[in-house]
C-alpha cells in the first residue's frame, strides 16, 4: 500500500488528522511533526510515498521550506495552514501544489483527505486535451498531470475525435474553440450526435472575446466553459466539478440497472439489452434463445429459516449464474425469477447449457447458518423469436410452468 506523508507540528491537529485518516482509501498515513523528521521518513523509502499533506509553517520551516522540499521531490502536495493571504495562495498554486486547505476544523481536514483520495483515483482517469497551440496545450496538460490524470493530447478536432473513437475510457474532453480541420463546436456536436450513448464530460475553452462563444459551446453539447487565460484554481475546480458530476451520473445509472440485493443486472437492464439482441436476431435472421429460471419452493427458505436465509439463497444462486452463464445476458427479473438471453444458440444447444446449469445448482452445496440447504431450479426456454422480446419471455414463462407442473428441477424447451 502506498503512503501519505502527513506533516503537522500541533499535537491537537495531529490527533484530529490521525483520527480522520481512516477516511483514506488504499493509502497508509505516516506522521511527522517537523521538516527534519519528514526528510528522514521520506529519504528512507522515497518510492513508497504517493503524496503529502503538509503544514505550511513549522518551527524548523517557518516560511514554507517543507513545501519547497516536497515539490522538489515531485511529491504531489496538499498544503495546510492556519491562515493564508491571497498572495501566498496564488504563489503555492503557481509553484505546483495540488491544493491548499485552511485549518478551519474537522470539515476542512475531511476535504483534504477527500482531495488525496481523488488524486489516487485520478491515476485511472483519462482526459483528452484538444488544443492547436502547443504552448497552451502543454500548459493545460501540465496542470492535469499535477493532479495525476492520464492525459491524451490532440492538435485539432479531427485528431481528438479519432482518439475518442479509439479509447472508450476517456472521461473528460477539454476542447479549444478555434482549431484547424475541425473546430471545437464541430467536435462537440459530432461527439454528441455520433456518440450519443457515451458518458463523457466536455469543457470548452476559448480566448475569443465574443460573448456568444460560451453559450454556443454549451448549446452544442459542452457541459461547461472557461475563458482563456484562466486562473489555475478555477481550471482545477471546473475539471473536478465536471468529473464529479459524471461520476454521480454513472453511479445513478449503475443503481438503475443493478439488482440491489444480488448486484447482478436487473429487469430494466435485461429488457434494454434483450430488445437489442432480439432486433439483431430478427434483422440477421439468426437465433436467440430466451429462458426464464425460477428457484423451486423458494418460499420455504423464507418460511423455515427467515427472510435473510431467502436473501442468502438468492445471492448464492446469482453467483452461480455469474460463473455458469457468464457469456450470456442474464438478470434477476423478479423475486426468485431470473432470465437469460443466449444469442446464436439453437433450442437444443441452449437446452443443454441450461440443463448443465440446473444440475450445477442442484449439486452445489450451500450452507446457511451451519445448515445445508438444497436448492433446485426449474427452467423454460424457447428460441422462437415471436413478435418481440416480451412475447418470447411470455412463451418461456409458459414453458417454465410446464416444468413446475412436471415436478420441478427440470428444463422444458419448445
Ligand atoms: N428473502 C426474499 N424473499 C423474496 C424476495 N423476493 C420475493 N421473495 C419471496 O419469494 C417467494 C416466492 O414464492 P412463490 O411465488 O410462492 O414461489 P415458490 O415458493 O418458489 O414456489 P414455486 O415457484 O412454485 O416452486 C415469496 O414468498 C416472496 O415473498 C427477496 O428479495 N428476498
Amino acid at each position: 500500500m502506498q503512503k501519505i506523508l502527513i506533516v503537522e507540528d500541533s499535537p491537537t491537529v495531529l490527533k484530529i488528522l490521525s483520527h480522520l485518516s481512516s477516511r483514506l482509501n488504499q493509502l497508509e498515513p505516516v506522521f511527522a511533526s517537523s521538516l527534519e523528521q519528514a526528510k528522514q521518513l521520506y529519504s528512507a523509502e522515497p518510492d513508497s510515498f504517493f503524496a503529502a499533506l503538509a503544514d505550511f509553517n513549522l518551527p524548523d520551516a517557518p516560511n514554507g521550506e517543507l513545501i519547497d522540499y516536497l515539490l522538489e521531490k515531485k511529491l504531489p502536495t496538499v498544503v495546510l495552514s492556519g491562515s493564508f493571504d491571497e498572495q501566498t495562495q496564488s504563489l503555492l498554486i503557481i509553484k505546483g501544489v495540488v491544493d491548499y486547505v485552511l485549518k478551519e476544523g474537522r470539515y476542512s481536514y475531511e476535504l483534504a483527505f477527500d482531495t488525496l483520495n481523488q488524486l489516487y483515483l485520478n491515476q485511472n482517469t483519462k482526459v483528452l486535451v484538444a488544443e492547436d497551440s502547443e504552448l497552451a496545450r502543454k500548459h493545460i496538460c501540465g496542470l492535469l498531470k499535477r493532479h495525476l490524470f492520464q492525459v491524451i493530447e490532440a492538435n485539432d478536432g479531427q485528431e481528438a475525435f479519432q482518439h475518442l473513437q479509439d479509447d472508450p475510457d476517456i472521461k473528460l474532453l477539454i476542447s479549444d474553440y478555434q482549431m484547424p480541420n475541425m473546430d471545437g463546436f464541430q467536435l462537440v456536436q459530432k461527439v454528441r450526435h455520433e456518440m450519443g450513448q457515451r458518458r463523457i464530460s466536455i469543457l470548452g475553452l476559448s480566448s475569443a472575446d465574443n460573448a456568444t462563444v460560451s453559450s454556443k459551446f454549451i448549446k452544442n453539447g459542452a457541459n461547461d466553459y472557461l475563458h482563456k487565460p484562466f486562473s489555475i484554481e478555477e481550471f482545477q475546480c471546473r475539471v473536478n466539478h465536471s468529473l464529479h458530476t459524471l461520476a454521480l451520473v454513472e453511479k445513478l445509472e449503475k443503481a438503475a440497472y443493478q439488482d440491489y440485493l444480488t448486484s447482478i443486472p436487473n429487469r430494466r437492464f435485461f429488457i434494454k439489452h434483450g430488445r437489442k439482441l432480439h432486433q439483431k436476431a430478427e434483422d440477421k435472421n439468426s437465433q436467440l434463445a430466451v429462458a426464464v429460471l425460477d428457484i423451486d419452493h423458494f418460499k420455504k427458505f423464507n418460511d423455515q429459516y427467515g427472510h435473510e436465509a431467502g436473501d442468502a439463497v438468492l445471492i448464492h444462486f446469482s453467483s452461480l449464474l455469474k460463473t455458469g452463464l457468464a457469456n450470456f445476458l442474464f438478470a434477476r427479473t423478479g423475486g426468485e425469477e431470473f432470465s437469460v438471453a443466449m444469442a446464436g444458440l439453437s433450442n437444443e444447444q441452449a437446452y443443454q447449457l441450461l440443463d448443465a446449469f440446473r444440475e450445477q445448482v442442484a449439486t452445489t452445496e450451500f450452507i446457511y447458518d451451519e445448515t445445508p440447504l438444497s436448492i433446485s431450479v426449474s427452467i423454460g426456454v424457447t428460441n422462437n423469436l415471436e413478435e418481440h422480446l416480451d412475447a418470447q419471455l411470455n412463451r418461456a414463462d409458459e414453458l417454465l410452468y410446464n416444468a413446475k407442473d412436471a415436478g420441478r428441477n427440470i428444463v422444458v424447451g419448445d
